[in-house]
Order: structure tokens, then C-alpha cells, then sequence
């Protein structure tokens, strides 16, 4: 997906909110946005998921999109069930598929018990789980989330960090905001800073330590593994380094959010694990 030239005013006379934007987001990979207060990131989103135009330039190749963004709109006459099955047939699914991917989703959100609750009368964080699942549902092949993470528990924050792996790990491009800083830290592989109506690449903060890397340092693991005879490692997000070694000996390291993604898609191809050690930052 690519960003020519785009720009965002609201009004004829409006000021500028941002000004040519020129961005490539690559296939599998995790790209973060920051900047202050009122600089124009959610006015980035919107435009990426497609939910807003740009007043100029272009926005070409973007993959279906799953979108949550800032304030969810739960004003919906309808229960948490029937929101998403609505929700999974517009981006496509069938009914029985968008009924069962719900399910699995609201289950792994600890939202199970809410699934006839109308949207009406849904705590705030149960809501958020809800705002995330619509995005999650289709597997969308770009993930757009905006402070996605506010006002879910814990365990909420760490089952979305660990779905955002596995869309990375199955292909797709997700974009984050998030006030927290450490937020998937090290696991992006570009991150980018909104200021003054224009888009600039953050600096490494750990150097060329990883190839591809972006911001932020955060823990990684360093997984040794052997694979069948002949059998490439299956494709990985950039920020994971891979090093071949002679006899079909692999050592991975990897962001810890991508430890359990990794070591299922690793135990899927039918490598055998060596050994998972938590490296620091
Ligand atoms: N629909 C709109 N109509 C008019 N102005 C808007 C609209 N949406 C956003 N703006 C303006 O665009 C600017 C950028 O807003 P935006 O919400 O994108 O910033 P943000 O970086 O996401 O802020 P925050 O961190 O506070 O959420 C602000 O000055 C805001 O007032």
C-alpha cells in the first residue's frame, strides 16, 4: 500500500491538518504512528482504513481493511452477537463463519458471556473487546488501530498484542497508535512521528541491531530450532532475525509479543525446538 503526495484539510478553508504525505507500508509488517495531541494521527488512520478521503493525493493497493477506531460507535440497536455477525457478513464472511469467528474471539477477549448483551449496555471495556473483534474477524490484510488498547484489561491488552503478531506473521500490514510508548516495543518495524502537519521516520533508538527495525528497544527471545531436511523456515515479520546455521540449525530472535506466534508457526512446519531463551533489550 502507498501514500502519494496526500493531504488532509477539513473545510475549503480549513487549515492543513497534513501535508504531503509520501508512504510505503510493506506487506507483513508493523508500522507505528506517534506525534501530540490534535497533530493529525487519527486523521492518518482514518484515511488509511479508507473511512475518510484525502483532499489531495493518492492512496493506492490497500488490502481489506479492519479498522478500530478511536471512539467506537456502540449506538447500534442490537446485541453483541448480532453486531458482529452483521459486521463479519460486511467484510464478506458467511453467516456461519462470522457467527464462529465471533465466538472464538469474544471467548479469547474473556467477552464470551456478553454475547447477547445489547451494545447499549456494554461496560466500556467490554465494548472496546467488541470494537476489536469486528476488526480481527475477517483477517483483514491491513489492520488499522487507533488506541486500540485503551480501556481493555490486562489479559485483553495481551491476547490483542499477540493477535497483531499473527496477523504480522500471516501476511498482513498493521498500522498502530497507542499513548503508551512501550506498546509492542520492539516489535515495529517502521515508526513514524506526525508533527506540524507532516509525516517523518522516528530514528532507531538501538541502532541497526535488527534489520528492518524501527523505534524502541522492549525484550526479545532467541529461539533455537531444527528444521526437516531442506525445509526453508517459514516467512517471518522483519524484526525477526534469522541465522542459518550448518545442518538445518536455525537461531531466531524475535520482539517476546512474537514468541508464541513463532513457536506455533515453527511447530506447525515440524521443526523441533532446541531451546527459548528471553534475551534483554
Ligand atoms: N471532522 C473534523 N472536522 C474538523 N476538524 C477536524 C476533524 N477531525 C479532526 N479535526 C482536526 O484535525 C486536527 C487533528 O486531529 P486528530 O484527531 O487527527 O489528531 P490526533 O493526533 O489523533 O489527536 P489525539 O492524540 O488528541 O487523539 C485537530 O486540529 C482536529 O481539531
Amino acid at each position: 500500500m502507498r501514500l502519494d503526495g496526500v493531504g488532509r484539510r477539513y473545510g475549503l478553508r480549513g487549515d492543513w491538518v497534513l501535508r504531503e504525505v509520501d508512504l510505503s507500508l510493506p506487506e507483513r509488517s508493523l508500522v507505528r504512528f506517534e506525534g501530540g495531541n490534535g497533530s493529525g494521527k487519527s486523521t492518518l488512520l482514518r484515511m488509511l482504513a479508507g473511512v475518510e478521503t484525502p483532499t489531495e493525493g493518492q492512496i493506492t493497493g490497500r488490502p481489506s481493511c479492519g479498522y478500530v477506531p478511536e471512539r467506537f460507535p456502540a449506538t447500534m440497536p442490537l446485541t453483541t452477537r448480532g453486531y458482529l455477525t452483521h459486521l463479519g457478513r460486511v467484510h464478506g464472511l458467511s453467516r456461519t463463519v462470522a457467527v464462529r469467528r465471533a465466538g472464538e474471539w469474544l471467548e479469547r477477549f474473556g467477552a464470551a458471556g456478553h454475547s447477547d448483551t445489547p451494545l447499549s449496555e456494554l461496560s466500556k471495556g467490554t465494548s472496546q473487546k467488541v470494537a476489536v473483534t469486528q476488526a480481527l474477524m475477517a483477517r483483514p490484510g491491513l489492520l488499522v488501530l487507533d488506541e486500540a488498547w485503551t480501556g481493555l484489561d490486562h489479559d485483553a491488552r495481551t491476547v490483542l498484542d499477540h493477535a497483531v503478531a499473527e496477523r504480522v506473521a500471516e501476511g498482513a500490514t498493521v498500522v498502530f497508535v497507542d499513548h503508551d510508548p512501550g506498546r509492542l516495543a520492539g516489535a515495529s518495524d517502521a515508526a513514524y512521528r506526525v508533527e506540524g502537519g507532516r509525516l517523518r521516520p522516528v530514528a532507531e533508538k538501538d541502532g541497526p541491531r535488527r534489520r528492518g527495525g524501527a523505534a524502541g528497544g522492549g525484550k526479545r527471545v532467541r529461539v533455537v530450532a531444527e528444521g526437516p531436511p531442506g525445509q526453508p523456515p517459514p516467512a517471518l515479520p522483519a524484526s525477526v532475525i534469522a541465522e542459518q546455521l550448518p545442518g538445518g540449525t536455525i537461531v531466531l530472535t524475535a520482539p517476546v509479543a512474537y514468541s508464541d506466534v513463532l513457536l506455533g508457526s515453527l511447530l506447525e512446519q515440524n521443526w523441533y525446538i532446541r531451546s527459548v531463551r528471553e534475551e534483554s533489550a
